[in-house]
């Protein structure tokens, strides 16, 4: 389930997977203003890359909630987004960074859940470091690189597997 309260989504984990994140309903999301189509994270990664391109400035999503809210799943719904319109909207271009780039964002950060993530009492895959992702996008919209950096990875935080009896 999905609502806005002002500018913000609230989402609320379906744990199943639901028909409404494919390219369908991606293309019909892409350019539409807020409010125009029924609440969803992908009105929010589209308002989000169409004021960067019509403001030209930088622009930043926040992913809050409890643990198990589904934040990392969020994250990659939007990076998919941005990945899909920023190839769909320059199809013409033959540089390999806007192709090449697309799948590598949502695996880097399998990759770091594999390192960083842990099972515990409310999410089987628990991120136990928080993420501040960059996406750098070229004056034509099209993804050029990212950053990822990670937080909070404390070595506090760090356990290792509860001993099985
Ligand atoms: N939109 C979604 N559709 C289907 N399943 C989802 C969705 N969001 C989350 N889930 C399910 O819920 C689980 C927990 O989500 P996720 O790991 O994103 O939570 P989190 O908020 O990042 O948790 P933590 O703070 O513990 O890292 C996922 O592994 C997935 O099974």
């Amino acid at each position: 389930m999905q609502t806005y309260t002002g500018s913000i989504l609230v989402a609320v984990n379906p744990y199943q997977l639901l028909p409404i994140y494919t390219p369908d309903q991606i293309r019909l999301y892409t350019n539409k203003k807020i409010g125009e189509m029924p609440p969803h994270i992908f009105a929010i990664a589209d308002n989000c890359y169409f004021n960067m391109q019509r403001n030209s400035k930088d622009q930043c999503c926040i992913i809050s909630g409890e643990s198990g809210a589904g934040k990392t799943e969020s994250t990659k719904l939007i990076l998919q987004f941005l990945a899909a319109i920023s190839v769909s909207t320059h199809v013409s271009d033959t540089v390999c960074g806007t192709s090449c780039i697309r799948p590598d964002i949502g695996a880097v950060i399998d990759a770091l859940s594999a390192f960083g993530n842990a099972k515990t009492i409310r999410n089987d895959n628990s991120s136990r470091f928080g993420k501040y992702i960059d996406i750098h996008f070229n004056k034509k919209g099209a993804i050029e690189g990212a950053k990822i950096e990670q937080y909070l990875l404390e070595k506090s935080r760090v356990c290792r597997q509860v001993k099985k009896y």
